[in-house]
Protein backbone atom coordinates (compact mmCIF):
# COMPACT_ATOMS: atom_id res chain seq x y z
CA UNK A 1 0.00 0.00 0.00
CA UNK A 2 2.58 2.54 -0.22
CA UNK A 3 3.32 4.23 -2.96
CA UNK A 4 4.32 7.84 -4.42
CA UNK A 5 1.89 10.55 -6.05
CA UNK A 6 2.58 13.69 -7.84
CA UNK A 7 0.67 16.37 -7.43
CA UNK A 8 1.45 20.37 -9.46
CA UNK A 9 5.38 19.68 -9.10
CA UNK A 10 5.39 17.99 -5.05
CA UNK A 11 5.95 14.50 -4.49
CA UNK A 12 3.79 12.71 -1.84
CA UNK A 13 5.07 8.96 -0.36
CA UNK A 14 2.45 7.58 1.64
CA UNK A 15 0.43 4.25 2.61
CA UNK A 16 -2.65 3.96 1.77
CA UNK A 17 -3.59 1.93 4.40
CA UNK A 18 -2.51 4.20 6.79
CA UNK A 19 -3.28 7.93 6.41
CA UNK A 20 -5.84 9.96 4.26
CA UNK A 21 -5.06 10.67 1.13
CA UNK A 22 -7.91 11.85 -1.55
CA UNK A 23 -6.27 12.71 -5.52
CA UNK A 24 -9.91 14.39 -5.85
CA UNK A 25 -8.64 17.32 -3.92
CA UNK A 26 -5.49 18.24 -6.26
CA UNK A 27 -7.27 20.87 -7.79
CA UNK A 28 -8.33 22.64 -3.98
CA UNK A 29 -4.65 22.42 -2.72
CA UNK A 30 -3.24 24.13 -5.46
CA UNK A 31 -6.44 26.73 -5.64
CA UNK A 32 -5.84 27.81 -1.80
CA UNK A 33 -2.11 27.56 -2.19
CA UNK A 34 -2.54 29.82 -5.03
CA UNK A 35 -3.74 32.90 -2.26
CA UNK A 36 -0.66 32.60 -0.14
CA UNK A 37 2.46 34.72 -0.54
CA UNK A 38 6.58 33.51 -0.21
CA UNK A 39 7.09 34.63 3.20
CA UNK A 40 4.04 34.86 4.72
CA UNK A 41 3.32 31.99 8.12
CA UNK A 42 0.83 29.11 7.39
CA UNK A 43 -0.80 26.98 10.19
CA UNK A 44 -2.52 23.41 8.89
CA UNK A 45 -4.18 22.03 11.98
CA UNK A 46 -4.99 19.07 9.94
CA UNK A 47 -2.41 18.51 7.63
CA UNK A 48 -2.53 14.65 6.39
CA UNK A 49 0.90 13.65 4.96
CA UNK A 50 0.98 17.37 3.43
CA UNK A 51 -0.63 18.54 0.09
CA UNK A 52 -1.38 22.06 1.61
CA UNK A 53 1.83 21.94 3.38
CA UNK A 54 4.31 21.01 1.22
CA UNK A 55 3.35 23.37 -1.84
CA UNK A 56 2.79 26.01 0.37
CA UNK A 57 6.60 25.38 1.51
CA UNK A 58 7.69 25.55 -1.67
CA UNK A 59 6.18 28.36 -2.57
CA UNK A 60 8.29 29.91 0.35
CA UNK A 61 5.73 30.47 3.19
CA UNK A 62 6.74 29.01 6.44
CA UNK A 63 4.89 26.01 7.14
CA UNK A 64 3.32 24.41 10.69
CA UNK A 65 1.65 21.44 9.85
CA UNK A 66 -0.03 19.20 12.59
CA UNK A 67 -1.67 16.04 12.48
CA UNK A 68 -3.05 13.82 15.13
CA UNK A 69 -2.13 10.23 13.25
CA UNK A 70 1.47 9.67 13.64
CA UNK A 71 1.62 7.65 10.48
CA UNK A 72 0.57 10.98 8.47
CA UNK A 73 3.26 12.99 10.42
CA UNK A 74 6.00 10.14 9.59
CA UNK A 75 4.94 10.59 6.14
CA UNK A 76 4.58 14.82 6.11
CA UNK A 77 8.40 14.62 7.74
CA UNK A 78 9.32 12.16 5.04
CA UNK A 79 7.73 14.22 2.08
CA UNK A 80 9.02 17.73 3.46
CA UNK A 81 12.14 16.01 3.05
CA UNK A 82 11.54 14.67 -0.89
CA UNK A 83 10.75 17.98 -2.06
CA UNK A 84 13.43 19.60 0.14
CA UNK A 85 11.36 22.10 1.68
CA UNK A 86 12.21 20.12 5.27
CA UNK A 87 13.66 23.98 6.55
CA UNK A 88 10.36 25.74 5.96
CA UNK A 89 8.04 22.87 7.66
CA UNK A 90 7.56 22.04 11.23
CA UNK A 91 5.58 18.98 11.44
CA UNK A 92 3.66 18.34 14.81
CA UNK A 93 1.79 15.11 16.01
CA UNK A 94 -0.78 16.43 18.57
CA UNK A 95 -4.64 17.23 18.92
CA UNK A 96 -5.53 20.22 16.44
CA UNK A 97 -6.86 22.51 19.68
CA UNK A 98 -3.96 21.82 21.76
CA UNK A 99 -1.56 22.06 18.23
CA UNK A 100 -3.35 25.76 17.98
CA UNK A 101 -2.94 26.53 21.64
CA UNK A 102 0.98 25.68 21.64
CA UNK A 103 1.33 28.32 18.57
CA UNK A 104 -0.05 30.86 20.05
CA UNK A 105 1.57 30.94 23.47
CA UNK A 106 4.56 32.37 24.25
CA UNK A 107 7.13 30.23 25.19
CA UNK A 108 8.08 30.56 28.85
CA UNK A 109 11.55 31.65 27.65
CA UNK A 110 10.62 35.01 26.30
CA UNK A 111 7.72 35.74 28.99
CA UNK A 112 10.56 35.93 31.94
CA UNK A 113 12.21 37.87 29.16
CA UNK A 114 9.49 40.16 29.68
CA UNK A 115 10.42 42.47 32.26
CA UNK A 116 6.43 44.25 33.04
CA UNK A 117 4.23 41.93 35.82
CA UNK A 118 2.11 40.66 33.01
CA UNK A 119 -0.08 37.34 33.08
CA UNK A 120 1.91 34.53 32.96
CA UNK A 121 0.19 32.33 30.44
CA UNK A 122 1.34 29.38 28.33
CA UNK A 123 0.11 26.05 26.98
CA UNK A 124 2.61 22.59 27.14
CA UNK A 125 3.02 19.85 25.06
CA UNK A 126 0.21 18.08 26.79
CA UNK A 127 -2.02 20.94 25.78
CA UNK A 128 -2.28 22.56 29.34
CA UNK A 129 -2.23 26.02 29.80
CA UNK A 130 -0.92 27.50 32.75
CA UNK A 131 -1.62 30.52 34.40
CA UNK A 132 0.79 32.23 37.10
CA UNK A 133 -0.43 35.39 38.79
CA UNK A 134 -1.93 36.81 41.44
CA UNK A 135 -4.33 38.45 38.76
CA UNK A 136 -4.66 35.52 35.97
CA UNK A 137 -7.03 32.64 36.49
CA UNK A 138 -7.89 30.41 33.51
CA UNK A 139 -10.86 30.81 31.48
CA UNK A 140 -13.41 27.63 30.97
CA UNK A 141 -12.70 28.03 27.30
CA UNK A 142 -9.01 27.54 27.38
CA UNK A 143 -9.21 24.96 29.91
CA UNK A 144 -11.55 23.12 27.52
CA UNK A 145 -9.44 23.57 24.21
CA UNK A 146 -6.48 22.48 26.53
CA UNK A 147 -7.45 19.38 27.97
CA UNK A 148 -5.05 18.17 30.67
CA UNK A 149 -5.57 15.10 30.59
CA UNK A 150 -4.58 14.32 26.62
CA UNK A 151 -1.30 13.54 25.51
CA UNK A 152 0.16 15.11 22.78
CA UNK A 153 3.64 14.75 21.63
CA UNK A 154 5.25 16.63 19.50
CA UNK A 155 6.37 15.60 16.36
CA UNK A 156 9.87 14.63 17.34
CA UNK A 157 8.19 11.53 19.55
CA UNK A 158 8.62 13.51 23.13
CA UNK A 159 6.23 14.45 25.47
CA UNK A 160 7.74 17.55 27.51
CA UNK A 161 6.42 21.44 28.83
CA UNK A 162 7.08 24.06 27.13
CA UNK A 163 9.46 25.34 30.10
CA UNK A 164 11.42 22.42 30.10
CA UNK A 165 12.10 22.13 26.38
CA UNK A 166 12.85 25.61 26.23
CA UNK A 167 15.34 25.09 28.99
CA UNK A 168 16.80 22.00 27.22
CA UNK A 169 17.01 23.57 24.01
CA UNK A 170 18.98 26.50 25.82
CA UNK A 171 21.59 24.51 27.50
CA UNK A 172 21.97 22.35 24.16
CA UNK A 173 22.67 25.53 22.36
CA UNK A 174 24.61 26.85 24.96
CA UNK A 175 26.90 23.14 25.05
CA UNK A 176 26.79 22.58 21.36
CA UNK A 177 26.86 25.83 19.71
CA UNK A 178 24.17 24.72 17.73
CA UNK A 179 21.51 26.81 15.69
CA UNK A 180 18.21 26.65 17.99
CA UNK A 181 15.44 25.55 15.54
CA UNK A 182 12.73 25.04 18.03
CA UNK A 183 9.50 27.39 18.28
CA UNK A 184 7.68 27.92 21.41
CA UNK A 185 9.79 25.70 23.13
CA UNK A 186 9.87 22.70 21.15
CA UNK A 187 11.74 20.99 18.65
CA UNK A 188 9.40 19.94 15.82
CA UNK A 189 11.76 19.28 12.92
CA UNK A 190 14.35 16.98 14.17
CA UNK A 191 15.65 16.29 10.52
CA UNK A 192 16.18 19.43 9.30
CA UNK A 193 19.19 19.70 11.69
CA UNK A 194 20.81 17.16 10.02
CA UNK A 195 24.06 18.15 8.77
CA UNK A 196 24.69 18.97 4.55
CA UNK A 197 20.60 18.64 4.28
CA UNK A 198 19.93 22.05 3.70
CA UNK A 199 18.07 23.49 0.40
CA UNK A 200 20.91 26.08 -0.50
CA UNK A 201 17.66 28.36 -1.51
CA UNK A 202 16.74 27.95 2.39
CA UNK A 203 20.09 28.37 4.06
CA UNK A 204 20.01 31.15 6.24
CA UNK A 205 16.22 31.03 7.22
CA UNK A 206 16.11 30.72 11.26
CA UNK A 207 12.34 29.13 12.47
CA UNK A 208 12.99 30.29 15.75
CA UNK A 209 12.97 33.64 14.29
CA UNK A 210 9.23 32.91 13.62
CA UNK A 211 7.19 34.38 16.23
CA UNK A 212 3.79 32.63 15.66
CA UNK A 213 1.85 34.24 18.89
CA UNK A 214 2.97 37.50 17.29
CA UNK A 215 1.38 37.27 13.94
CA UNK A 216 0.31 34.22 11.62
CA UNK A 217 -1.34 34.46 7.86
CA UNK A 218 -3.21 31.60 7.14
CA UNK A 219 -5.19 28.55 9.33
CA UNK A 220 -6.05 25.68 6.97
CA UNK A 221 -8.78 23.22 8.69
CA UNK A 222 -9.69 20.68 6.51
CA UNK A 223 -11.37 18.01 8.18
CA UNK A 224 -14.83 18.79 6.71
CA UNK A 225 -16.85 16.79 9.03
CA UNK A 226 -15.99 18.60 11.82
CA UNK A 227 -13.69 21.39 11.27
CA UNK A 228 -16.59 24.49 12.31
CA UNK A 229 -16.87 22.88 15.45
CA UNK A 230 -12.76 23.30 15.88
CA UNK A 231 -13.74 27.31 15.44
CA UNK A 232 -14.27 27.15 19.38
CA UNK A 233 -10.47 27.39 19.86
CA UNK A 234 -10.12 30.53 18.17
CA UNK A 235 -12.02 32.20 21.18
CA UNK A 236 -9.31 34.26 23.25
CA UNK A 237 -6.76 32.77 21.54
CA UNK A 238 -4.95 35.62 20.26
CA UNK A 239 -3.14 38.58 22.40
CA UNK A 240 -3.95 41.58 21.15
CA UNK A 241 -1.26 42.83 23.06
CA UNK A 242 0.88 40.63 21.18
CA UNK A 243 -0.18 40.67 17.81
CA UNK A 244 1.46 42.67 15.12
CA UNK A 245 -0.88 42.84 11.43
CA UNK A 246 -3.90 42.06 10.09
CA UNK A 247 -5.69 39.07 11.95
CA UNK A 248 -5.47 35.51 10.59
CA UNK A 249 -7.15 34.25 7.35
CA UNK A 250 -9.22 31.25 8.59
CA UNK A 251 -9.64 28.40 5.28
CA UNK A 252 -12.66 26.03 6.97
CA UNK A 253 -14.02 23.34 5.10
CA UNK A 254 -17.10 21.53 6.14
CA UNK A 255 -19.65 19.83 3.75
CA UNK A 256 -23.57 21.35 3.40
CA UNK A 257 -26.01 18.69 3.21
CA UNK A 258 -29.56 19.46 1.17
CA UNK A 259 -31.25 20.79 4.66
CA UNK A 260 -28.35 23.13 5.39
CA UNK A 261 -27.87 26.68 3.35
CA UNK A 262 -24.78 29.09 3.29
CA UNK A 263 -26.52 30.72 5.96
CA UNK A 264 -26.87 28.12 8.13
CA UNK A 265 -23.24 27.19 7.72
CA UNK A 266 -22.30 30.92 8.87
CA UNK A 267 -24.78 30.59 11.72
CA UNK A 268 -23.24 27.42 12.80
CA UNK A 269 -19.69 29.24 12.85
CA UNK A 270 -20.53 32.42 14.31
CA UNK A 271 -21.72 30.47 17.61
CA UNK A 272 -18.91 28.52 17.50
CA UNK A 273 -16.53 31.65 17.48
CA UNK A 274 -18.75 33.62 19.36
CA UNK A 275 -18.14 36.04 16.98
CA UNK A 276 -19.43 37.87 13.68
CA UNK A 277 -17.98 37.18 10.81
CA UNK A 278 -17.37 39.81 8.54
CA UNK A 279 -17.45 39.45 4.42
CA UNK A 280 -17.06 35.49 4.63
CA UNK A 281 -16.12 34.10 0.84
CA UNK A 282 -17.66 30.34 0.05
CA UNK A 283 -15.76 27.66 -2.62
CA UNK A 284 -17.88 24.93 -3.70
CA UNK A 285 -15.24 21.96 -4.06
CA UNK A 286 -16.72 19.29 -4.90
CA UNK A 287 -20.11 17.46 -4.85
CA UNK A 288 -19.15 14.26 -2.53
CA UNK A 289 -23.09 12.78 -2.74
CA UNK A 290 -26.47 13.83 -4.58
CA UNK A 291 -26.75 15.59 -1.58
CA UNK A 292 -24.03 16.86 -0.16
CA UNK A 293 -21.50 19.34 -1.12
CA UNK A 294 -17.70 19.89 0.42
CA UNK A 295 -17.09 23.54 0.63
CA UNK A 296 -14.59 25.83 2.03
CA UNK A 297 -15.21 28.67 4.09
CA UNK A 298 -12.59 31.72 4.20
CA UNK A 299 -12.97 34.36 6.41
CA UNK A 300 -10.65 36.57 8.34
CA UNK A 301 -10.66 35.73 12.36
CA UNK A 302 -13.28 38.99 13.48
CA UNK A 303 -11.37 41.28 16.52
CA UNK A 304 -13.73 40.38 18.73
CA UNK A 305 -11.67 37.02 19.37
CA UNK A 306 -8.64 38.29 20.39
CA UNK A 307 -7.59 37.68 24.29
CA UNK A 308 -7.80 41.11 26.39
CA UNK A 309 -5.30 41.58 28.18
CA UNK A 310 -6.94 42.93 31.50
CA UNK A 311 -4.69 45.86 32.25
CA UNK A 312 -5.03 47.09 28.32
CA UNK A 313 -9.33 47.86 29.41
CA UNK A 314 -9.57 51.18 29.75
CA UNK A 315 -11.09 51.61 33.56
CA UNK A 316 -14.05 54.32 33.49
CA UNK A 317 -12.04 56.89 36.10
CA UNK A 318 -15.06 58.64 38.29
CA UNK A 319 -15.08 62.13 37.55
CA UNK A 320 -14.10 64.20 41.03
CA UNK A 321 -16.63 67.06 41.76
CA UNK A 322 -14.97 68.42 44.40
C1 LIG B 1 -9.66 15.10 5.55
S1 LIG B 1 -8.05 14.71 6.10
C2 LIG B 1 -7.16 16.07 5.36
C3 LIG B 1 -5.73 15.77 5.10
C4 LIG B 1 -5.04 16.80 4.19
N1 LIG B 1 -5.07 18.12 4.74
C5 LIG B 1 -5.66 16.81 2.82
O1 LIG B 1 -6.14 17.86 2.38
O2 LIG B 1 -5.66 15.76 2.15
C6 LIG B 1 -8.14 15.14 7.80
C7 LIG B 1 -6.91 14.85 8.64
O3 LIG B 1 -7.17 15.30 9.97
C8 LIG B 1 -6.57 14.41 10.90
N2 LIG B 1 -7.30 14.60 12.17
C9 LIG B 1 -8.50 14.10 12.54
N3 LIG B 1 -8.83 14.54 13.76
C10 LIG B 1 -7.83 15.35 14.18
C11 LIG B 1 -7.61 16.12 15.36
N4 LIG B 1 -8.49 16.15 16.37
N5 LIG B 1 -6.47 16.85 15.43
C12 LIG B 1 -5.58 16.83 14.43
N6 LIG B 1 -5.73 16.11 13.29
C13 LIG B 1 -6.85 15.38 13.17
C14 LIG B 1 -6.71 13.05 10.26
O4 LIG B 1 -5.72 12.18 10.74
C15 LIG B 1 -6.54 13.38 8.76
O5 LIG B 1 -5.21 13.21 8.36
Amino acid sequence: MVTEVKQYGATFKLDYSLVYWNSRLEHEHIRLVSQFQAGETVCDMFAGVGPFAIPAAQKGCIVYANDLNPDSVHYLRINAEINKVEDRVSAYNMDARAFMCQLMSMPASEIKAESLPVILETCNSQGNRRVSSEEGSLSKDVKDKCPSNANYQDSSGDSCTTAAAAANTKRRSENCDEEDTSVNGLNPTPHSQKLGRRNKKLRGFKPSSIRTWEHIDHVIMNLPASALQFLDVFKGLLQRKYWRGNLPWIHCYCFMRSTETKESLIDEAETTLNAKIQDPIFHRVRDVAPNKAMLCLSFRLPESCFKEDARDIAVPIEQSHG
